[in-house]
């Protein structure tokens, strides 16, 4: 990887049908609920500047995965999904508590615009953390199968910490022992975005900067819907089959001091024909870890910009569900 990357933030990285029939949620001439549609937007309307970008593709290592594999975790993805609500009720994140869980988000701020979509959100490692009555037993491989993909994507992501130090001659540790410590956590997030006849005024994810060190992201084969603000611009991001995104997060924005590493600011929009989904791994550091500009990126030249902050992950999410950017509330 080198520099020339630096202003497009989501890399592609390398390998990626889904006909999912289930439909909880649709919206029926009228009866569109409010909470959902988006009034006003400081990053632009939905329909604003929508260009199809270019993204910069990694080839050189490879993600290594298979595609068959990559199929694998999206039928198991496709599979739950697809159960009856009573079934996929039983691993709600309203009966357990907490953000993990299958469900809608909840409702934090009254400010909130609702997502179009469901969400089943389970914390993969730190392996003793799992919360498995979370997991679902159905389809019977989901499990062994998020395991097996969450280690490739780990691996993966060390590659990538380091190859972006390495980059800035920093010493090949200088992210990943902040970021990749063994109480970092890697969430595993499955979102579901049902068909939806008013595109025009709500989204599926609304624009957010991801709160992690890394998010790598395996998208729909077939369906597209997620776009990056490039410039001031929303891009939409094309399918590359057999490709993963590799989206940077907002912990190495903060890390790498701003100007190199840039975590973009991203949103889903919604299909009115055809259902989405997609997996993210998200990459968060260890709650308890400090993080902040590596000093050596800290200089006369470039002095530092961001504090220190702890537990920046649910900073983040509570600023995404305001419609706020909460990398601005850590600038010095
Ligand atoms: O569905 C996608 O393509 C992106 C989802 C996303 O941005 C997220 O889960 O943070
Ligand atoms: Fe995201």
């Amino acid at each position: 990887m080198n520099n020339r990357y630096e202003n497009f933030p989501i890399l592609l990285f390398s390998t990626v049908k889904l006909s999912i029939s289930v439909q909880e949620m649709s919206i029926k001439g009228d009866e569109r609920p409010s909470e959902y549609i988006v009034k006003e937007s400081k990053f632009g309307a939905i329909e604003s500047y929508l260009e199809l970008g270019q993204i910069p593709i990694i080839d050189a290592i490879g993600h290594g995965i298979s595609s068959s594999f990559l199929d694998k975790i999206r039928e198991a993805a496709k599979q739950f999904f697809e159960l009856p609500v009573e079934e996929k009720q039983r691993y709600s994140r309203e009966i357990y508590g907490g953000r993990e869980g299958y469900g809608v988000d909840a409702i934090v701020s009254e400010k909130q615009v609702r997502d179009w979509s469901y969400r089943l959100i389970l914390r993969v490692f730190p392996e003793d953390q799992r919360r498995l009555n979370l997991w679902p037993e159905n389809p019977n491989d989901f499990g062994e199968v998020v395991h097996e993909y969450a280690i490739e994507v780990k691996f993966m992501m060390d590659v990538l910490f380091k190859a972006m130090a390495k980059s800035l001659n920093l010493e090949e540790n200088s992210f990943s022992h902040k970021l990749s410590g063994e109480q970092a956590q890697m969430i595993a997030r499955f979102n579901f975005f049902p068909t939806c006849s008013r595109p025009d005024q709500v989204f599926g994810v609304k624009t957010h900067t991801d709160g992690t060190g890394l998010t790598v992201l395996l998208q729909d084969k077939e369906v597209e819907g997620l776009q990056v603000l490039v410039d001031g611009k929303w891009v939409r991001v094309a399918i590359v089959p057999h490709a993963i995104f590799v989206n940077l997060g907002a912990q190495m924005q903060i890390m790498s001091n701003n100007d190199i590493f840039k975590s973009p600011l991203h949103r889903v929009v919604t299909n009115p024909e055809r259902l989405r989904l997609s997996v993210a791994l998200l990459n968060v550091p260890d709650p308890e870890t400090e993080i902040g500009p590596v000093e050596k990126l800290i200089d006369e030249t470039r002095p530092r910009i961001y504090k220190n902050v702890k537990n920046y992950s649910s900073i983040n999410y509570k600023c995404f569900q305001r419609g706020e950017v909460a990398l601005e509330t850590l600038k010095i």
